[in-house]
């Protein structure tokens, strides 16, 4: 062991000096008062000293400031009794002046030897002074006392008679400090092991502070997953949130590997502090990245914009969700394809009260057999984002065994997690049709949230193709200041059998052919008639008889036109009545 011990007064330092040479550790003294005495301690703990030894004052500004072990020299009744036995004869009032272990104790002491010396506590360090005049002025001439009163007294012009601790006193400082400093050491020792151990471990450890502050992480952590953590999850509101409430789970993602995140709130230490622990999920056996992806809370980079929408349907969609995202019950989005779904379901967890913590988004028309294993089996992730939100994507798309195991993995587990699902065919008639079970459809549907196509919310068309201009422009770095009004009419008169994914497609294309600074109604029609209808045409379905052909095609070309016949029949060059005989057939 070394020890430094700090002496606020010259003749310490050398009984300290004497006595210390027969001891079996080392010891250094240094002289210094309050301030000096913490500035020499402060070097201490780089210079190798295990602990520190002081007296009074001094002693307890050093332990405030210093992290290694401060070891008090105390004012003991012997103290005492020789400082009192020398002053009961001095001519002159005498007082002893003093915080509370100098004071009570000779207090004891002048009380036993029936000495008529007044006593006065102090218990702040502002307080000396005041005390000191008050006692010059009712006409005392010693004051006995610690280093601070003795000084401020002799400034004042009295007598300062200083209690110096002798041979017991610091013969007992020096035997604490030994017990100590081995407590110190055990602990210390059991602190490494268990440090050790956490840094081997390829897990990350975290413990934030309530004011948010790391007060300890693995180098796994700081080295892998610091940043990944703190972009992803909104550590104020998930620390505040375990503080109140114990627990957090979370899945986070980093290079396509995911991590499970566990917040507990750790007990027994002065202030609240939360330990994260993050795990790898395995699995090696697929890329689970390809059918599941996390966006974390901090990257609802394109919100919808609700002030954009304009169709009294939207808008009571939108309502309802943001009613539904402050309820905890699972949320049903069906929709046909391309009606924003997935982007509706962002909205919702973004403005719902799970959403400090990551999306979980599953595809389920994108898993393999063994990715789904992977979900509800050995890792159980659709369990591990409870804090967050679980969307399954297209859950329509699910064969029936899965959706089998699905119902009974909810039924077993019941995640805390919201839950929201999206389907884009009518459910209905899977159920009716018994491709779809019914039981999971009410277990999922308890707030159903239905999105219209986008040919019955054309009002929205001008906003949203705005949005999509600003996206395209940045995009590919083109300068298109606006579109036409005529050609906004060219796009409201259009049917839209692919909704926003075909609009946002359309005009993507006509940004990057419009070579003017106005998107014209001429460039709309262009790639209407070119570009989609190629794709329409590579989509087309030519399964069947040559009349059957036909009459997809009727049937498509009289819808996209909203079933108005003229139109319908001069697109296709037949006449009114031809057209309304092939259209009974269908
Ligand atoms: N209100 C909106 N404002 C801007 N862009 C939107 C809006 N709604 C949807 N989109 C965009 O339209 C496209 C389709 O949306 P989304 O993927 O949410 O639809 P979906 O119904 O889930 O599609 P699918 O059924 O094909 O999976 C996306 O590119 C999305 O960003």
């Amino acid at each position: 062991m070394r020890a430094l011990a700090i002496a606020p007064y010259e003749g310490l330092k050398e009984l300290i000096i004497e006595l210390g040479r027969s001891q079996d550790f080392e010891i250094q003294v240094e002289v210094g008062d309050l301030e000096k005495g913490v500035e020499l301690a402060s070097r201490a703990a780089d210079q190798g000293f295990d602990i520190i030894i002081s007296r009074g004052g001094t002693a307890e500004l050093i332990q405030k400031k210093i992290s290694i072990p401060v070891i008090e020299i105390e004012v003991s009744g012997y103290d005492m009794l020789r400082v009192l036995t020398l002053v009961r004869d001095y001519p002159g009032k005498a007082a002893i002046v003093g915080f509370p272990p100098i004071s009570e104790g000779a207090a004891t002491v002048c009380q036993l030897l029936e000495i008529d010396i007044s006593t006065y506590v102090i218990s702040k360090e502002e307080e000396v002074k005041p005390t000191l005049k008050q006692l010059l002025e009712a006409g005392y001439e010693f004051i006995i006392g610690d280093v601070i009163t003795v000084k401020e007294a002799e400034n004042l012009g009295l007598n300062g008679v200083l209690v110096t601790s002798g041979k017991e006193s610091i013969l007992k400082a020096f035997q604490n400090a030994k017990k100590i400093h081995n407590y110190f050491s055990r602990l210390r020792r059991k602190l490494s092991i268990a440090q050790q151990i956490l840094q081997e471990e390829e897990e990350g450890f975290v413990v934030f502070d309530t004011r948010f502050n790391i007060v300890y992480s693995n180098t796994f952590f700081t080295e892998q997953l610091n940043k990944t953590f703190k972009d992803s999850i909104i550590i104020e509101d998930v620390v505040t949130e375990i503080i109140s409430k114990g627990k957090y789970t979370s899945i986070i993602e980093n290079n396509n590997i995911f991590w499970k995140v566990k917040g507990t709130k750790l007990q027994g230490y002065e202030i609240s502090l939360v330990l994260f622990r993050l795990q790898r999920v395995e699995s090696n056996q697929s890329r689970l990245s390809e059918g599941v992806n996390i966006i974390a809370s901090l990257m609802n980079s394109s919100p919808i914009k609700s002030s954009f929408i304009k169709s009294d349907q939207m808008k009571m969609v939108l309502q309802s969700a943001e009613r539904y995202s402050k309820k905890k019950e699972s949320i049903w989005i069906s929709g046909e394809k391309g009606t924003g779904k997935e982007k509706l379901a962002h909205y919702i967890h973004f403005h719902s009260f799970k959403g400090s913590a990551p999306l979980m988004t599953v595809n389920c028309s994108l898993l393999t057999v063994e990715q789904w294993n992977l979900l509800l089996g050995e890792e159980d992730l659709l369990a591990s984002n409870d804090n967050g939100t679980v969307f399954l994507k297209n859950i329509d798309s699910i064969s029936l065994s899965n959706q089998k195991e699905l119902m009974s993995y909810l039924m077993k587990n019941k995640p805390k997690s919201r839950i929201i699902v999206s389907s884009s065919e009518n459910i209905l008639t899977l159920i009716e049709s018994g491709t779809f079970l019914y039981d999971l459809y009410y277990l999922l549907a308890e707030l159903p949230l239905s999105l219209p196509p986008l040919s019955k919310r054309k009002e929205d068309i001008d906003h949203i193709s705005r949005i999509f201009i600003n996206e395209s422009n940045t995009k590919y770095g083109k300068q298109i200041a606006g579109i036409r009004k005529e050609a906004i009419a060219e796009l409201e008169d259009y049917n839209w059998p692919g909704n926003i994914t075909q609009l946002k497609q359309v005009i993507n294309e006509t940004v990057l052919l419009a070579i003017g600074p106005f998107i014209e109604k001429e460039d709309i029609k262009y790639i209407l008639n070119t570009k989609v209808k190629e794709t329409e045409m590579a989509h087309m379905d030519l399964t069947g008889t040559l009349e059957e052909i036909e009459q997809r095609i009727i049937k498509q070309v009289w819808l996209e036109e909203g079933m108005n016949q003229t139109k319908t029949a001069e697109r296709l060059g037949i006449n009114r009545t031809t057209l309304w005989r092939k259209l009974k057939e269908i």
